[in-house]
């Protein structure tokens, strides 16, 4: 069972003092952000106060760093719908494009409605919903899907080519002169229609630079929104993201937009350089389901960039909605949320050894840089194993309102521990020793270290509960 929703938690204070930094940036396209982060510099010395109490926040260096001047694409119903299992009808597109709405992310990427006639209406039908977020389908590179997209009602269009050498030989087989072409006679009709216009190269990272910032350098030009670099393979590491978006940074006016896979598990720690280098658009899907192991999850850029900047990724979205928009997400493609994802896992906010869980209990920050409660969710601390320690045991007899002196809490602690080297001890094996330890210690039948009265009584216990459950 969830540790999060057995009750059993116990209460913690909490001290912790997140403080934010304000630095804003080169980006050209830079929108307000809120609490001041767009236009404020904050002095060398404010920052290296704040670095002092915070090491996560904004480093001085960062100049470019869009780390708190960001949106999300979320690409769930689209990149998502490539997901192996993912069938998504009417309904369920609705109900995910509503829940990241009241979330609050600020674009929703859809299928083609080239790939189909129900992904055309569906597409139509989201667009209809007067949704907060705005609206964009992603197409070939094509004049024939950018007719169909625009008659849909997005607000944008993202458009794509691969410009590597594989996908110009394998995929498409066109040359970069016919790539330039068609991308301008693309990019200027979508314009035309007086909607947003976004255009990315697949396969960026095995793409020749030179290509790459010539073409992005021709689009930018003639006015496109966006230029999107995609890691299409899932190949890049943090270094090489953050050079090429930064490289691209000095080339383009425009928004930059980065798509990252996750085939060698960086696809997070790539977004959060991509943004310090400047990129402006992060592409997500929820739970990050995709094509083989999918891109940048929400839940997991949320994380990182809430470790950065707590204040501000907290006044953007709705972070208490992540877990409902995942849990969706999961029953629609039928996956469990995995017990290690940031934020929502399984364990994501359990504590269990010892010198952990006495630091957690007097300050939360002590083991945690993000706090549960901005989350909707609770801290629990695990106590019936052989890893615990008197401190955790003394919070709980606390919180049981038992009176018991430390030297009886660590008289029972060890019993605890000698128990968990058996089997693992649930809560209420654990509150179960320590009622029975507590009235031992006040009828007199039991002192510290009398372990076998304190067996005696166990065993005991135990019998009577076995006869009468409900009155034990
Ligand atoms: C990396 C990514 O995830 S990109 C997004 C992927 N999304 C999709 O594929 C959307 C779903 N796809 C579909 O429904 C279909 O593949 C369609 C409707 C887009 C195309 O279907 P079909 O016409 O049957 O072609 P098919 O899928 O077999 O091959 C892709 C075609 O698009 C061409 N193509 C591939 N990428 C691009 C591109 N970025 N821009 C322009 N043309 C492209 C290929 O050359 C091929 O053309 P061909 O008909 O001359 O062989
Ligand atoms: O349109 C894009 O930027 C990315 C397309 C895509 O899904 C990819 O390249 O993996
Ligand atoms: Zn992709």
């Amino acid at each position: 069972m969830c540790p999060h929703a057995n009750g059993d938690s116990l209460a913690t204070s909490d001290p912790s003092q997140m403080v934010q930094v304000d630095l804003s940036n080169g980006s050209q396209n830079k929108t307000n952000g809120v609490n001041g982060h767009a236009n404020g510099v904050p002095s060398v010395k404010a920052l290296q106060e704040q670095q002092k109490r915070n090491p996560y926040a904004a480093r001085a260096s960062d100049l470019l760093s869009n780390v708190a001047n960001f949106k999300i694409i979320e690409s769930t119903l689209r990149e998502g719908e490539q997901f192996a299992n993912a069938f998504f009808d009417t309904k369920t597109k609705i109900a995910i494009a509503k829940a990241l709405d009241a979330f609050g992310v600020e674009y929703i990427e859809l299928t083609s409605p080239a790939a189909s006639e129900q992904s055309r209406r569906d597409c139509e039908a989201i667009c209809k919903l007067g949704l907060k977020a705005k609206i964009l389908t992603h197409i070939r590179c094509h004049m024939d899907d950018a007719r169909i997209a625009v008659e849909t009602g997005v607000d944008g269009v993202d458009v794509v080519i691969g410009t590597s050498s594989f996908l110009r030989e394998f995929s498409h087989g066109k040359d970069m002169a016919y790539i330039t072409k068609t991308a301008i006679e693309v990019i200027n009709f979508v314009k035309s229609k007086g909607i947003e216009v976004r255009f990315s190269s697949e396969d960026s990272f095995r793409s020749d630079l030179v290509d790459l910032l010539s073409i992005y350098q021709t689009v930018d030009r003639i006015g496109v929104n966006r230029v999107g670099i995609a890691d299409t393979v899932g190949c890049a590491n943090p270094r090489q993201v953050y050079d090429l978006v930064r490289t691209l940074r000095s080339v383009v006016s425009c928004d930059i937009e980065v798509h990252l896979h996750n085939d060698t598990g960086m696809a997070i720690a790539n977004a959060y350089c991509a943004l310090e280098a400047g990129a402006t658009h992060i592409d997500t899907s929820v739970l990050g389901i995709g094509e083989r192991v999918g891109i940048t999850p929400l839940g997991g850029l949320v994380a990182c960039l809430y470790a950065s900047d707590p204040e501000y990724v907290k006044s953007k979205y709705n972070l208490p909605m992540l877990r409902e928009i995942e849990n969706l997400v999961a029953e629609a493609v039928e996956v469990n949320v995995p017990f290690m994802n940031p934020i929502t896992g399984y364990c994501a906010f359990t504590h269990k050894a010892g010198i952990h869980a006495k630091a957690i209990l007097n300050n939360p920050s002590t083991y945690e840089i993000l706090k549960p409660e901005d989350f909707g969710l609770t801290r629990y601390v695990s106590i019936g194993h052989r890893l615990t320690g008197w401190n955790a045991v003394k919070s709980r007899v606390e919180q049981l309102g038992l009176e018991l002196t430390d030297d009886e809490i660590k008289d029972a602690t060890a019993k605890i521990k000698e128990l968990a080297d058996v089997r693992t001890q649930s809560m209420d094996d654990v509150d179960s020793l320590l009622r029975v330890y507590h009235s031992g210690i006040q009828s007199g039948e039991l002192a510290v270290g009398q372990k076998e009265a304190l067996d005696r009584l166990l065993t005991k216990h135990r019998e009577e509960r076995e006869a009468s459950p409900a009155r034990a």
